[in-house]
C-alpha cells in the first residue's frame, strides 16, 4: 500500500493503492508534489546523482562513464558531436506551465502529514517506497516524467536518465502483462521500485531485409529498430522518443513464471528443439506461427521507459497528412497532387508556429532509418499546438538497407522547409569527422545487447549516411529552386533566433 505526495506512481502501478485520491493529495489536473519549491524534483544536469556503484555497474554494461568517455577509446565522435554548440543551444525558458508534470505549490495545512512523503511497505516483490520532495528521494523513472517539458522529453545531460537506462536494462521485473491494443505482442513490464517498461520482442534476426513484395504495413517490428530510433533521434538532437534499452529477458523466469495476466500465460509452450516460446493475445501477429521463443530461454527484446499514465498527462493522437493509403490501389491525397503542401501550410495546427517544421523532422527521422509507419503521432495535450511531436513506435524501421524510400521525404520535398538548427546539425552530422554512421555505431554499441551481437550492421549504418546526403541534396535542390524562381528564400526556418555564425547557404 502507497501512501503518496506524489500521484504519479499509484496512478501508473496499475495495482491497488488503498488512498483515495483526496488523500494523496491528487491534483487531478497535473501531478503534483506537495512542496513549494520547484527544484526539489527537478534533477541537476550538473551535478551527478548516480551513486559509484550504478557507475561502475554502467562501465561494466558499456555504458559511458561520468565523463562522457566511452570505455577503452580514447577518441570518442560521439562526445564531440554532443560536445558541439549546435548540441548546447539554449531552450526558451522554461515556465511553471512548460514542465508536463507540475509540482504543487501549497499543502493545506490539514494535509501536510499525511501528504508530506510516499510510503510503501515492501510486498509482492516490490520495494519499500520512501520518496519526499527532494530529487535524492526519487528513482531515475520519475525523475525522467519530472524533467519532461514543453521543449524536449529529456535532457540529455541529465545523469538521471543513464540511471534510468541502467535499471531498464538489468532490474529484477516484478511484472509482466500484455499492452492491449496495437497489431503485435508486446508487454508492460514493472520493476520493484515501479517504474515500468514497455517490451518488443525479437521478431527476426537482426540481418534480414524486409520482403520487397510485402506491403509495409504487414511488416514485422524490429526490437533492435526501437533501439536505435531512439539513439538516432538523440543523435539528430531532437529528444523526442523516450529511453530504450536491449535486454535478455529470461522467457520463463522473468515473464512465464511471473506473470498475472492468464491470457498470456496459456499461450506458453516448449517448440519442438526445446525452446520456450510465447504468442499472446492481439489481433494479428498472436499465433503460433509468429511465437516469439527463446533460446532455449534467453529472449532479446527492446524496453522502453513508459511515459507518465494517461489520466495523468493526456497525449493527442494525430493523423499525419503525409499517412499512406492502407489500401493497395490507392494513392493518398499527397501522392496525387504536387500542391499538396500549400494546402497543409494553410491548415491548422500546421499554418502556425513550429507544427510543419516538427512534421518535417520526423520525416527526416523516418526517411533515415526507412520507416513508413507514421501514419499518427501523438503530443502532450497539456501543450496544445506548441510543443514537440512524440516519435513513439518505431517498431517497422530498419528494415531495408538496400534501398531507400523517397517517399517519406514527400513533406520535405514539398514543402521545401527546414528548422535551421535540424539543418546544421545534419550537416555536422556528414562531416568526416562526426558522420551519422559512425556515431550511430559508437552510440549503439553502450547498448547491453551489442555483447549479443551489433545492434544495426554495417549495410544499415551505410545506408545512414547515404540517406543523410539525400536529405541536403534535397534541402539544396529547394534553395535553388527558389533562388531561381527569385521567390523569397523561406526555406530555412529560423529557430535559433540570434544565433549566427553558422553558414546555411552552402552545398552539402
Ligand atoms: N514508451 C511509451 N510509454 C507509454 N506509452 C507508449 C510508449 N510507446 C508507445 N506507447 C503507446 O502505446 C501504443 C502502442 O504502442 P506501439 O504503437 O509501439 O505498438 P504497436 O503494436 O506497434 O501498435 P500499432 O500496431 O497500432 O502500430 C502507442 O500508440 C502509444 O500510445
Ligand atoms: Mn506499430
Amino acid at each position: 500500500m502507497c501512501k503518496s505526495f506524489l500521484t504519479v506512481h499509484c496512478v501508473g502501478l496499475g495495482r491497488r493503492v488503498g488512498l483515495s485520491k483526496t488523500a494523496t493529495g491528487l491534483n487531478l489536473k497535473s501531478a503534483s508534489i506537495q512542496n513549494s519549491a520547484e527544484k526539489v524534483s527537478r534533477a541537476d544536469p550538473q551535478q551527478s546523482e548516480v551513486p559509484i556503484a550504478s557507475l561502475n555497474m554502467a562501465a561494466k554494461m558499456g555504458y559511458h562513464t561520468s565523463s562522457g568517455r566511452s570505455i577503452g577509446s580514447n577518441h570518442s565522435k560521439l562526445q564531440a558531436l554532443f560536445s558541439h554548440a549546435l548540441y548546447n543551444l539554449p531552450l526558451p525558458p522554461i515556465k511553471e506551465d512548460d514542465w508536463l508534470l507540475r509540482v504543487k505549490p501549497k499543502v493545506k495545512d490539514n494535509d501536510r502529514d499525511s501528504t508530506q512523503e510516499w510510503l510503501s511497505a515492501s510486498e509482492d516483490g516490490y520495494d519499500a517506497a520512501h520518496w519526499d520532495s527532494t530529487a535524492e528521494s526519487h528513482p531515475p523513472w520519475l525523475r525522467f516524467h519530472l524533467g519532461i517539458s514543453r521543449w524536449q522529453l529529456y535532457d540529455r545531460k541529465d545523469p538521471s536518465l543513464r540511471a534510468l537506462e541502467e535499471q531498464l536494462a538489468s532490474h529484477r521485473i516484478v511484472s509482466a502483462v500484455q499492452k492491449p491494443g496495437g497489431t503485435q505482442l508486446k508487454l508492460i513490464m514493472t520493476f520493484p521500485n515501479y517504474g515500468q517498461a514497455l517490451f518488443k520482442p525479437k521478431k527476426q534476426e537482426r540481418d534480414v531485409e524486409t520482403d520487397f513484395n510485402l506491403f509495409y504495413f504487414s511488416d514485422f517490428e524490429r526490437h533492435n529498430a526501437e533501439i536505435a530510433a531512439f539513439h538516432l533521434d538523440r543523435i539528430l538532437g531532437f529528444q523526442r522518443i523516450p529511453p530504450v534499452v536491449g535486454r535478455l529477458i529470461n522467457v520463463t523466469k522473468e515473464i512465464k513464471d511471473i506473470t498475472t495476466d492468464r491470457k498470456l500465460a496459456r499461450t506458453f509452450y516448449t517448440s519442438p528443439v526445446g525452446n520456450v516460446c510465447f504468442y499472446g493475445q492481439c489481433s494479428y501477429y498472436c499465433s503460433t506461427e509468429h511465437a516469439v521463443c527463446g533460446r532455449p530461454l534467453a529472449l532479446e527484446a527492446s524496453l522502453a521507459a513508459m511515459l507518465p499514465d494517461l489520466s495523468l498527462a493526456p497525449r493527442r493522437s494525430w493523423r499525419s497528412p503525409w499517412r499512406r493509403s492502407y489500401s493497395r490501389s490507392k494513392l493518398a491525397q499527397w501522392e496525387k497532387d504536387p500542391n499538396f503542401c500549400a494546402t497543409v501550410k494553410k491548415t491548422p495546427p500546421y499554418n502556425k508556429g513550429t507544427r510543419l517544421v516538427d512534421l518535417i523532422d520526423m520525416a527526416i527521422l523516418d526517411f533515415l532509418m526507412s520507416n513508413m509507419d507514421r501514419h499518427h503521432y501523438e503530443t502532450f495535450e497539456k501543450f496544445g499546438n506548441d510543443t514537440y511531436l512524440l516519435h513513439l513506435d518505431n517498431g517497422r524501421a530498419f528494415g531495408r538497407h538496400s534501398r531507400d524510400e523517397p517517399s517519406i521525404l514527400a513533406p520535405l520535398q514539398q514543402c521545401c522547409r527546414i528548422r535551421r538548427s535540424t539543418f546544421l546539425r545534419l550537416r555536422l552530422l556528414a562531416l568526416p569527422q562526426f558522420r551519422l554512421g559512425d556515431v550511430m555505431r559508437e552510440s549503439l554499441s553502450k547498448d547491453p545487447l551489442t555483447s549479443v551481437a551489433p545492434l544495426l550492421a554495417q549495410p544499415h549504418l551505410s545506408a545512414l549516411d547515404r540517406r543523410l546526403h539525400t536529405v541536403l541534396q534535397t534541402v539544396h535542390h529547394c534553395q535553388e529552386s527558389r533562388r531561381l524562381a527569385q521567390q523569397r528564400n523561406d526555406v530555412i526556418y529560423d529557430d535559433m533566433g540570434g544565433y549566427t555564425g553558422f553558414d546555411t547557404t552552402t552545398r552539402p
